[in-house]
């Protein structure tokens, strides 16, 4: 995992490098992590791709709640931009990316072959914060074609664009931009999920949160996960974190219970979760 302090300088770089290399591709895939769609990815890049198509892979789909992916795909399918949700880790569903956006660029596409070229190439690049699956992606997409398709004019020298299938050449590396604190629950949702290891939260905040948040959302988990009952679940999310460190062993070592608990929701013993829904008005998606 890419461990950068994001200053406003790096920012500016990386946003520069970006949109530098946006321009040298017909379709971008803006990668997030599914467990949390909105808060893993940058709106500034919305400004950055000036109209270029985009689709949006909700990347590590196994860790995520099945439902809440239906509603976030059906939420981007709303707002008429192409969405898929995939497993890269165990290479689920990742044909479909070439598929949808061949379907996308079907125009541009068919002008090409009008003016004479047989297998019209789709330039494409993964873009996305730190440690959603950009690489995996990748490395999945090209794995059996790990030819790199050579230079091509207009690009800087050291990128090469690599064989990602019969008609998809991919950037060989990704764009990385910076996660967008926009209010402290954009924060806390990263920092539960493992998004985004880093921050400036600490444990006891994160797991608080995490636990108000599956106690509303998700109490069934808790009640499998750590053999609570009715009455534990009717505490105050403070009163229950004391309970909770208690029974497993912790005594008053409440820091250790609020490490245990994140760890616990990253690993997936409180099984696969989303911890955001999507807005009715999502607008921008
Ligand atoms: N469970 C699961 N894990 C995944 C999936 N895709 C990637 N990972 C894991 O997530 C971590 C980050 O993946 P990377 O591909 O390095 O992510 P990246 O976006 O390239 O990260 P940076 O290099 O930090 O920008 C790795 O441990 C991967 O194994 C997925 O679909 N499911």
């Amino acid at each position: 995992m890419t461990n950068i302090n994001w200053f406003p300088g790096h920012m500016q770089k990386a946003r520069r490098e970006v949109a530098e290399r946006i321009k040298q591709v017909d379709i971008v895939f803006e990668v997030v992590d599914a467990r949390v769609p909105e808060s893993s990815r940058n709106p500034m890049l919305l400004s950055m791709l000036n109209q270029k198509p985009r689709i949006a892979i909700l990347n590590k789909a196994d860790l995520a709640d099945p439902n809440r992916t239906k509603q976030w795909l059906a939420a981007y399918q709303a707002a008429g931009q192409s969405a898929l949700a995939i497993d890269a880790q165990h290479a689920n569903r990742l044909q479909q990316v070439a598929q949808l956006a061949t379907q996308q660029l079907a125009d541009k596409i068919a002008r090409k072959k009008a003016r004479g070229i047989k297998n019209p190439h789709i330039r494409a690049m993964c873009i996305g914060i730190p440690n959603v699956g950009k690489s995996t992606i990748l490395n999945r997409l090209v794995h059996k074609n790990i030819a790199v398709t050579g230079n091509r004019p207009g690009v800087t020298k050291n990128q090469q664009w690599l064989k990602a299938g019969d008609n998809l050449d991919l950037l060989d590396t990704p764009g990385i931009l910076w996660p967008k604190f926009e209010n402290q629950q954009v924060g806390l949702r990263l920092a539960l999920s493992g998004a985004i290891a880093d921050t400036v939260f600490n444990d006891d905040d994160v797991a608080l949160w995490g636990l108000e948040y599956f106690m509303r959302e998700y109490p069934a988990r808790l009640r499998k996960a750590y053999g609570l009952n009715d009455a534990d679940l009717a505490l105050a999310p403070n009163d229950l974190m004391v309970h909770l460190s208690d029974k497993l062993g912790f005594g008053e070592e409440y820091d250790r219970m609020a490490t245990r608990f994140i760890n616990d929701v990253r690993k997936g013993e409180l099984g696969r979760y989303t911890l955001e829904v999507p807005e009715a008005d999502h607008a921008d998606a």
